[in-house]
């Protein structure tokens, strides 16, 4: 998977780099810059950014270039995502991001070790191959897709393994947004621990 991707993490394959608005979860709503890795094995049949997978499609980019490019941006947040990003070794890009005064926050299943240093861990855990525990002890956010109602047993089961301050969302799978959207808001109404979280970007036709 990871084809000649330095383990010292001072290169990384990068799918894209885009500036834009956090769309999901708790900093909805918050200018970022995006810093999307190739390189994803967890196969989400319903994933949004399949393109993403094969990490030897993207090309292997330098950190400290990654860095300079987030330097450009009025917004001093990154949200490094994927792909599934920890399967990389992030601790030199996100050191090096912090020296820059830029804050670093990660979207990523959890399938694999953490790695990096974070000031926002939003873990969204995969059936297809589970989070691991140094994640999910970790995590600021747990953000589960609703793909079918058996979705609400498991989130609830995840919801144990999380710390007592990590806040809790159900987000909608896009093609059964109209269909899952109603159960969540009866959901959320009757277990008021959990939150909605919608792709807002998608409404808002933004990246
Ligand atoms: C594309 S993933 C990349 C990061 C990491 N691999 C992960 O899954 O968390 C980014 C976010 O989009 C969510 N996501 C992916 N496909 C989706 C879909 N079809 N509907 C709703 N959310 C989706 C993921 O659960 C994750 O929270
Ligand atoms: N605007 C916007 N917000 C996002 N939040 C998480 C995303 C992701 O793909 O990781 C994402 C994305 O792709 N776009
Ligand atoms: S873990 Fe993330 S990137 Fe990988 S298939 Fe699932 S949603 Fe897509
Ligand atoms: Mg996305």
């Amino acid at each position: 998977m990871s084809h000649q991707v330095p383990e010292d993490g001072t290169q990384l394959p990068l799918m894209e780099e885009f500036y834009t608005i956090q769309g999901e979860g708790y900093h909805t709503g918050k200018a970022a810059y995006f810093i999307r890795l190739g390189g994803c094995d967890v196969g989400c049949h319903w994933c949004d950014v399949k393109e993403s997978w094969n990490a030897e499609l993207h090309p292997l980019t330098s950190a400290d270039q990654i860095v300079e490019n987030a330097k450009r941006y009025p917004s001093k947040t990154v949200v490094i995502t994927g792909g599934e990003p920890l399967i990389y070794n992030l601790d030199y890009l996100t050191r090096k991001l912090k020296e820059a005064g830029i804050k670093t926050f990660i979207e990523t299943s959890g399938a694999y070790p953490l790695s990096g240093f974070w000031d926002w861990i939003c873990l969204s855990p995969k059936k297809f191959k589970g989070p691991r525990p140094d994640v999910l002890n970790a995590a600021g956010e747990l953000k589960i897709i609703v793909f079918n109602k058996s979705d609400f047993e498991w989130a609830e089961e995840h919801a144990k393994f999380v710390g007592d301050q990590c806040r809790l969302y159900l987000q909608p799978e896009w093609s059964k947004a109209s269909e899952m959207t109603p159960l969540i808001i009866d959901y959320v109404k009757n277990n008021p621990k959990w939150e909605i979280s919608l792709q807002t970007h998608k409404y808002l036709n933004i990246p």
